[in-house]
């Protein structure tokens, strides 16, 4: 039988955003034993698998355990995967009706929101990624405004945007459930064992 590898703490999210730790929360409900830890960790430019991987290489160089980070991006068609990794930074600056109006000279208003999950056990091994992807379209805000550019993405297949579907519905479809369906999958596979003396 193949040795089980054991993890001496639970697995630390890392994130500086709340509402992202919400949602993990709702959607790992019991299934992988995590703690979180607040922290803004810098973001190399690049391609999302490559920004995710370099997170958890930096948590993992910080946490004394297994870490789990998230990236999320949110890619206009028409604008081949734009702003895609930067949307955190367009949005900040052009809001809402400004990432509408990016999307004015063209008729293709379709996009897809993007979480790649990286998983480092510790600084000497790679960190393993997991994408989950949620199609759908840039439409003018609704819904409340709490958090990122929900009101603005309505996914294929749903006549509301991410920020009026009610939040257990966005964890059954979103791109963050997706990708953590697969980190799931991953744990249940490896089957690590948690050894937690320390906690
Ligand atoms: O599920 C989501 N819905 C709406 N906005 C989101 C979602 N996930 C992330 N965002 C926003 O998209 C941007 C993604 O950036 P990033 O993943 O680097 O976030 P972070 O640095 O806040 O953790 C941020 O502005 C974030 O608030
Ligand atoms: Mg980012």
């Amino acid at each position: 039988m193949a040795s089980r590898l054991v993890l001496s703490s639970p697995v630390t999210f890392v994130t500086g955003n709340a509402k992202k730790l919400d949602e993990v929360r709702a959607i790992l409900g019991h299934s992988i034993p995590f703690q979180s830890l607040k922290l803004d960790l810098p973001e190399l430019q690049g391609e999302p698998e490559e920004i995710s991987k370099e997170k958890a290489r930096l948590a993992v160089a910080k946490v004394n355990g297994p870490v789990l980070v998230e990236d999320t991006c949110l890619c206009f068609n028409a604008l081949k995967g734009l702003p895609g990794p930067y949307i955190k930074w367009f949005l900040q600056k052009i809001g809402h009706e400004g990432l509408n109006n990016l999307l004015s000279a063209y008729d293709d208003k379709s996009a897809y929101a993007l979480c790649v999950f990286s998983f480092a056990i510790s600084p000497n091994i790679e960190p393993i990624t997991f994408v989950g992807k949620t199609p759908g379209k840039i439409v003018p805000p609704r819904g409340p405004t709490d958090f990122g550019w929900d009101p603005i993405f309505q996914p294929d297949g749903y006549e509301q945007t991410y920020a009026e579907m009610p939040k257990e519905e966005k964890n059954k479809i979103s791109h963050r459930y997706r990708s953590l369906e697969l980190v799931k999958s991953h744990f249940a596979e490896a089957g690590y064992e948690f050894q937690m003396n320390n906690v």
